[in-house]
């Protein structure tokens, strides 16, 4: 790590700039074209070529993408990047998270944060992160939600694990039995029809799961093998269809076999969307299915897997890597709160705390008939729970326990019995699960 001293001192003045992605052809194409550059540097990718950042930022636009960047407004180091690129950058944009109950709340998600590394460690990420929340919470968005590189990091501006994934490695040989009996088919489809078929799908598996957030236009060309990590045609993909008995495709699965050099002879799941059950399971069985085939390895899968219940053996599934997933910050908690539909009847008072200043307060939150009101009441009033933001966006979406949270001096309990109530209360239907990375 460099120290401070050794980093160029020019640059204690930077002038923060917001526009909206483009396509090749449009006015600030240019901009946003240096903008995206920057964050190639700062995840250390290699340098992208031209139609790479082309097919990048035809998808952003899509997306409907807002760049901010931190431009150096005092002189620039001699021969060093020149003023126009970032030295910090911040992407957002806005797509609908699953609540619980198939209930949606528009969540500003944040991406492509980085920081130049000679101009680490000066506020830059601070002060976009807290600007930004502001902006959010000022056009009456009631969450913020990330993926985050290191865990350490947004704590302290209010985000909270909201769910988890984890890495799994199937023993597909003949160990590998379901007790499930098949209600649907499976064929192999050209991969580019999931450039159609797949938004189709992932939006009926949205609507169903707690936790999901909407996705980027980015993920149907990755499934399809249009538009790969490298920037290119991803021509080992491969892709199977689940039909329902009604003969509609409510699942798929995308997939490459890692070559012969890699043993156990692995296949690789590259997106796998399931909109029902017995879909998630069929397609499981296909891909335990394919010949010359040892293993299945996907790295995100979900903790609570129902995968591992129908299996015969469920030592077949080697998942030794569970991890945080899916950040949460609740940015106006009377709105989050009364956005949810709730399992449980009851009355509990939360004091929440919020160093950003955003949505402190003490609420008492009423559930009668799974409907919420709720209503901010007098700091002194007594408090059956004392928590951060971070963690009650932790518990909003019922994939974490406030009792563990109690636990960990994360929830302070006031009231005796009140994170189990809450645990009841914030329970979802089924189990959290993300299967949107942004
Ligand atoms: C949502 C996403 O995009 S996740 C990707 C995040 N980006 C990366 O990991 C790329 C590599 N890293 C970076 O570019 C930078 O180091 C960043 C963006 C993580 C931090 O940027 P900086 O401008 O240096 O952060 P800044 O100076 O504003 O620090 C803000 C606070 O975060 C802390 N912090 C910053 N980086 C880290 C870190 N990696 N781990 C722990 N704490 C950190 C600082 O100590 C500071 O704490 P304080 O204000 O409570 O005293």
């Amino acid at each position: 790590m460099v120290t401070l001293s050794l980093v160029a001192d020019l640059s204690g003045n930077y002038d923060i700039r917001r526009f909206p992605a483009v396509s090749k052809g449009k006015a600030g194409y240019a901009e946003a074209e240096t903008w995206a550059q920057a964050v190639g540097f700062g995840f250390h990718e290699s340098t992208r070529t031209p139609e790479h950042r082309e097919r990048s930022l035809a998808t952003y636009e899509v997306d409907g993408r807002i760049f901010t960047g931190a431009y150096q407004t005092g002189p620039v180091a001699p021969s060093s990047l020149p003023a126009e690129v970032p030295v910090a950058t911040f992407g957002t944009f806005r797509k609908t998270l699953n609540i619980g109950f198939g209930r949606m709340l528009e969540a500003q998600l944040v991406t492509a944060v980085t920081v130049r590394t000679s101009h680490r460690r000066r506020g830059l990420l601070r002060r976009m992160m807290t600007e930004d929340l502001q902006g959010a919470k000022d056009d009456g968005i009631a969450v913020a939600a990330l993926t985050a590189s290191e865990g350490s990091i947004y704590g302290r501006f209010g985000y909270g694990v909201a769910s988890l994934e984890r890495s799994v490695k199937v023993d597909t040989t003949a160990r590998f039995k379901l007790a499930h009996q098949a209600t649907g088919t499976i064929d192999v489809a050209d991969p580019k029809v999931l450039l159609d078929v797949a938004p189709a799908v992932f939006n009926r598996v949205h609507r169903n799961t707690p936790g999901s957030i909407g996705r980027q236009d980015w993920y149907r060309q990755l499934a399809s093998g249009s538009l790969g990590r490298d920037g290119k045609e991803d021509p080992a993909i491969k892709v199977a269809l689940h039909y329902a008995a009604d003969g509609g495709v409510d699942g798929y699965v995308s997939y490459k076999f890692l070559g012969w050099e890699t043993e156990p002879y692995t296949v690789e799941v590259v997106d796998l969307v399931a909109a029902t059950d017995h879909a998630y399971l069929e397609l499981w069985e296909y891909l335990a299915a394919i010949d010359l085939v040892e293993r299945v390895s996907w790295n995100e899968a979900p903790v609570d897997d129902p995968l591992a219940w129908a299996l015969v053996d469920p030592r077949c599934i080697d998942a030794s890597d569970s991890r945080d997933m899916l950040w949460l910050r609740l940015l106006d908690v009377p709105a989050a709160l009364a956005a949810r539909h709730y399992q449980a009847d009851g009355k509990l008072v939360l004091a929440v705390g919020d160093n950003l200043g955003l949505t402190g307060g003490t609420f008492a939150l009423n559930i009668d008939g799974g409907q919420a009101g709720v209503e901010r009441v007098p700091d002194e009033t007594a408090a059956d729970l004392e928590l951060d933001v971070s963690a009650l966006s932790s518990i909003y979406l019922g994939g974490v326990c406030p009792v563990t949270l109690k636990a960990a001096g994360k929830i302070r309990e006031a009231a005796q019995g009140a994170a189990l109530k809450a645990k009841q209360m914030f329970a979802v239907e089924r189990a959290t699960h993300c299967l949107t990375h942004f």
